[in-house]
């Protein structure tokens, strides 16, 4: 442990008035949000900067968190997108041969907070029962003080709550751009160096989407277009796209209309899409179907879902906090996917149209990679389109 001296104070405020004091790891300040626990044991770098944690203070039920430090390659964006980190233990020494930083020093470097030493087990059992709080941290000289906890509380019960909150526009790229694998690798931006041709177009909707869902793409051959949330359907159909992928992305899908519009538009055409999370919300909706808050949601690596077709059960990555009412799909939309921890729909296709998408993340792969082969699917239905 540090020297008690060299420790800087940090809280955790819950809205329900429960108060966690533990040690900063991260920037000094303050921050709110809603707090979510997510269950793996490994990939702490990909869910700090996986964008659809944006506003949301994530803890890591796995007790040892920064092991293995933090490296350049296996961010799912360019900076951290949760609002905060909370942690049982930040182990003393960072140890992997592609470590470049420690995790504190990275939550500095991108003022971003942390606290460390707190009961995770306590805080998982209160937002699993009494589901998904707001909360705030406060670390630092924020922290001290007689008033501090009032403040903290006052923090926590000031932010508003993802419900109704789209943030999908707010975290999407400002301008276009084209992805593609090789160009990831040298670093050199996102214009294609080679000038060659990949076989399938993909224009991207980016609602916050992970880096790994491109590379997915990359390596299948597809030549990627990026493009903003709010970017019209008629802007994307004239890219003439092969097929068209709605990304994951934080906050709630409800208010989206934009993106639920464009979609409408897209789904008038023959154009293959794949939803992904928020993209899958967006289908549903899209389709005429409602989305409904989760109590606590689902956030974590190994998380039961079965394929209704052929009853193969897939383990999964999830990060979402919203779901599609399995009982408001409309007749032209069917279930192919359900959770086992608790029946929640995970997957949708059009019966009268080449479109489909998933709750969980077939991009992720923290050891397994069942639903892979959803990205086979998608290259599949444009290869038969053609
Ligand atoms: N990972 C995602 O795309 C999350 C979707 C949405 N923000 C939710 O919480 O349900």
């Amino acid at each position: 442990m540090n020297s008690p001296a060299l420790n800087r104070p940090a809280i955790l405020a819950l809205e329900d008035g429960s108060i966690f004091h533990g040690t900063a790891i991260g920037a000094d300040g303050r921050t709110s949000g809603e707090v979510v626990f997510n269950t793996a044991m490994t990939g702490y770098q990909e869910i700090l900067t996986d964008l659809s944690y944006t506003r949301q203070i994530v803890t890591l039920t796995y007790p040892h968190i920064g092991n293995t430090g933090i490296n350049a390659e296996d961010v799912e964006s360019d900076g951290i997108a949760a609002a905060g980190l909370v942690i049982r233990d930040l182990p003393l020494i960072a140890s992997n041969f592609r470590s470049e930083q420690s995790l504190s020093d990275y939550l500095k470097s991108r003022n971003v907070l942390g606290i460390a030493d707190i009961d995770t087990r306590r805080l998982t059992r209160i937002l699993r029962d009494k589901g998904a709080q707001n909360g705030a941290i406060l670390a630092g000289s924020e922290a001290e003080g007689d008033d501090a906890v009032e403040r903290a509380l006052a923090a926590a019960r000031e932010f508003p709550g993802l419900k109704g909150m789209d943030l999908a526009k707010e975290v999407s790229c400002r301008q276009a751009y084209e992805w593609s694998e090789a160009e990831w690798v040298l670093g050199q931006g996102n214009v294609d160096a080679t000038g060659s041709e990949r076989p399938f177009h993909v224009v991207v909707y980016d609602y916050g989407v992970k880096y790994n869902i491109l590379r997915m793409l990359a390596s299948r051959g597809c030549r990627l277009s990026v493009v903003p949330a709010q970017t019209p359907a008629a802007e994307v159909l004239a890219k003439n796209p092969d097929g068209i992928l709605l990304a994951n992305g934080p906050g709630d899908p409800k208010p989206c209309d934009y993106a639920i519009q464009a979609i409408r538009e897209i789904l008038e055409t023959e154009v293959p899409v794949f939803g992904i999370c928020l993209g899958h919300q967006l289908l549903a909706l899209a389709a005429g179907a409602k989305t409904v808050k989760m109590n606590h949601g689902h956030h974590g690596a190994n998380h039961p879902v079965q394929d209704l077709d052929s009853g193969r059960v897939m383990i999964t990555s999830q990060n979402h906090g919203f779901a599609v009412d399995e009982a408001s799909l409309p007749s032209n939309v069917r279930a192919i996917h359900r959770s086992l921890f608790d029946g929640t729909l995970q997957g949708i296709e059009l019966t009268d149209r080449a479109a489909f998408s998933f709750q969980g993340h077939p991009e992720a792969s923290p050891g397994p990679r069942d639903v892979s082969p959803l990205f086979d699917r998608f290259v599949e239905m444009m290869k038969a389109r053609r």
